[in-house]
């Protein structure tokens, strides 16, 4: 490759679109064949403005894909028990396969009781801890939604066969980070995982030939912490200001660090259309297991 010209850019934009029209196909297959369709139920506490963007695009997309979607907005002062009501009503509803409580929540509510009284099979984020336990022991399970966006274009960029190869992942929280680690172990990749008290963090980088990034700080990864030739996949969404304008800046920075990827993911257009698409393919796969039919 000529690396005059830079790396390739993973277009997550294009691949998230082919991900949703085979979810469709399917969608349309099971209603033909079961008469059900698969339902998302998707609940936003508060007015956070980013979260009603997410929240209003998961609708436009699940509705595309011919499945039912759920929008329940509560306000902003809605108690524990009052969500904790609500999704035992959702469990229990034979047309909701799927059930996404949008994160952050209001500071009053325990975010960690309510994923944990999400039913495991129908935790469409898989943040439940019976999903994450599963992950880790290589059992069926539902999968969080980036990380799984971020191995899909990982193994289609490097035709399918990860074993053996460096993969350094920086961040280690509970929805992006630490599955990654445990997806790419689980593909027999040599992980390490960096984090805010790492000392050699830029060392650390320069060995990865995969390199996953979901920290929130723009352009904290430079250029010169890229393996030459490395597959870098930039999973941070930064709001910022350039020239007066609003932006979203991934955590890369991606001018210097194109020229030194061998591949990398662009913000917008890269990880994030992949998480949407990620919770579609989920949802299709916790119908597929309620109902006890194959999906594929
Ligand atoms: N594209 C998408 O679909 C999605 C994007 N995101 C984005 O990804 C980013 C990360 O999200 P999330 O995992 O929820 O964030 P968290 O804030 O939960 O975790 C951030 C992690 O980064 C680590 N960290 C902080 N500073 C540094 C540093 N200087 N060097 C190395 N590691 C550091 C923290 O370490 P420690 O644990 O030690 O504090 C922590 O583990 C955000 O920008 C978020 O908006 C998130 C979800 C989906
Ligand atoms: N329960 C829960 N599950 C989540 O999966 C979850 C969540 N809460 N809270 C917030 C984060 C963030 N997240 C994103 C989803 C899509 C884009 C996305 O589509 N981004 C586009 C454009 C973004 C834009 O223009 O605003 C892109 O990167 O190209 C980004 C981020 C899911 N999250």
């Amino acid at each position: 490759m000529d690396r005059g010209a830079g790396g390739a850019i993973i277009d997550g934009r294009m691949f998230a679109a082919g991900l949703l029209d085979d979810v469709a196909v399917k969608v349309a297959r099971l209603k033909t064949a079961t008469g059900a369709v698969p339902g998302l139920a998707v609940v936003l506490v508060g007015s956070d403005p980013a979260s009603a963007v997410y929240v209003g695009s998961k609708h436009r997309q699940t509705a595309a894909a011919g499945m039912n979607s759920f929008k329940h907005e509560l306000a902003s002062d809605t108690t524990q028990d009052e969500l904790m009501a609500l999704i035992g009503r959702l469990n229990g509803d034979p047309a909701v396969h799927g059930i996404l409580v949008q994160l952050p929540l209001p500071p009053h509510l325990d975010a960690s009781a309510v994923i944990q009284g999400i039913d495991p099979d129908k935790d469409v984020d898989g943040f439940h801890v019976s999903n994450a336990g599963r992950l880790s022991t290589g059992q069926p399970a539902l999968v969080p939604c980036t990380p799984l966006g971020c191995l899909m274009l990982l193994k289609h960029r490097l035709g399918g066969d990860l074993s053996g190869l460096n993969a350094v992942v920086v961040g280690k929280s509970n929805i992006v980070g630490k599955p990654m680690a445990q997806l790419l172990l689980s593909e027999n990749c040599t992980v390490t995982i960096a984090h805010s008290r790492t000392r050699n963090t830029p060392e650390l980088c320069r060995a990865a030939d995969i390199l996953v990034v979901a920290v929130g700080r723009p352009g904290l990864v430079r250029g010169d912490w890229i393996k030459p030739g490395a597959t870098v996949i930039d999973v941070g969404i930064n709001r910022v200001e350039i020239d007066s304008k609003p932006r979203i800046v991934g955590d890369v920075a991606f001018e210097e660090a194109r020229h030194v990827a061998g591949a990398i993911t662009p913000v917008p257009g890269g990880v994030g259309p992949m998480t949407i698409a990620c919770l579609l393919s989920n949802t299709l796969t916790a119908f597929g297991r309620q109902h006890s039919v194959p999906v594929d």
